[in-house]
């Protein structure tokens, strides 16, 4: 989303007509090319006038504020993806697999999965889907859903 700041180009002293020196249509132009809204008013005469435009001003920026905060509250942190992607092929991060061996982590297959991890049988279950369960699916917990 491109970042949009509210900006109030506001001329004062609007009572003062008979010593106005820039006509309300050129102020209005500088507006347009600045994207900004305009406004003329007399603080001297007319305070209500002051209070509705100034607080028209802040709703806009508060509302603004509470839309880019639902925006990135909705986006899933790169920790998440991670920890969301570990579980989908069925192991918490760094924790079926060797990291000091310096062996790149593999799917565990019927003849490398004793190779992988430990000799010991008992040990060497853990929760890493074989090829075949891959491939059928099995063994590869429910995505859970969420919206980028
Ligand atoms: N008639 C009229 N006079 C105003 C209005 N707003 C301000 N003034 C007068 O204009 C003069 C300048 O007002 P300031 O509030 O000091 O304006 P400023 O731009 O902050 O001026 P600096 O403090 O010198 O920078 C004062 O005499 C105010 O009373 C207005 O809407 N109408």
């Amino acid at each position: 989303m491109p970042f949009y700041l509210p900006v109030l180009l506001l001329a004062n002293q609007k009572d003062l007509e008979h010593l106005r020196q820039v006509r309300v249509e050129d102020g209005q132009a500088l507006a347009v090319q600045n994207n900004c809204h305009f406004a003329e008013l007399s603080a001297a005469e007319d305070v209500e006038g002051v209070e509705l435009t100034m607080t028209a001003l802040f709703r806009e920026v508060r509302t603004l504020k509470s839309q880019r905060t639902a925006v990135r509250q909705k986006k899933p942190s790169l920790m998440h993806v991670t920890k969301l992607f570990s579980s989908l092929i069925g192991r918490s991060s760094g924790s079926s697999f060797s990291e000091a061996d310096g062996e790149k982590p593999k799917l565990k297959s019927s003849s490398t999965a004793s190779s992988l991890h430990t000799s010991d049988e008992s040990e060497s279950k853990v929760n890493t889907p074989t090829e075949k369960e891959v491939k059928s699916n099995k063994g590869i917990k429910k995505r859970p859903s969420f919206s980028l």
